[in-house]
């Protein structure tokens, strides 16, 4: 990982087949695009606490375990991102955001519809892939 590289803890919260999103909002890096909850990870934090903090922060959730799905590394050019990616499907209470952002329950067959930033294309074809074959 290089100095500029911001490693992310990203999670797919999933029920029943469907997957929450929230939407950045327009002031945010690749603003107004949807994403999956999360958040950067703060020094000494391992993954799984880093997720499950920005999701009891960002959505008022607990996540009690979560596993890892992928690692997707990409540049930006004004940023470059490390998104370690988790499947979270093991929860309590319903996400709404906490921070005013738009955020829905997606089916998974619909999420190529949505517009997300570019590192998350690998993210939506394995998770597309691993629920159809569930
Ligand atoms: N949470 C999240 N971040 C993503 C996704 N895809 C993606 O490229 N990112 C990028 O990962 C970076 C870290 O996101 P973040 O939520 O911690 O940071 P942020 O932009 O809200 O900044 P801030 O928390 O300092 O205000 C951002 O540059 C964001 O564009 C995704 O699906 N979820
Ligand atoms: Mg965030």
């Amino acid at each position: 990982m290089t100095d500029k590289q911001v490693h992310v803890a990203v999670g797919v919260i999933e029920r029943n087949g469907h997957i929450f999103l929230t939407r950045r909002a327009a002031h945010q890096h690749q603003g107004n695009k949807w994403e999956f909850p999360g958040g950067k990870c703060e020094p000494g934090e391992t993954v799984a606490q880093a997720l499950a903090r920005e999701l009891s922060e960002e959505l008022a959730i607990t996540v009690h375990d979560c596993s890892p799905l992928l690692v997707v590394c990409h540049d930006y050019g004004d940023k470059q991102v490390k998104l370690d990616v988790h499947w979270v499907r093991d929860f309590d209470g319903e996400p709404q955001s906490q921070e005013g952002l738009e955020g829905r329950w997606v089916l998974a067959s619909v999420l190529p519809d949505y517009d997300f930033p570019a590192a998350n294309v690998a993210i939506v074809e394995q998770v597309v892939a691993q629920l159809l074959a569930d």
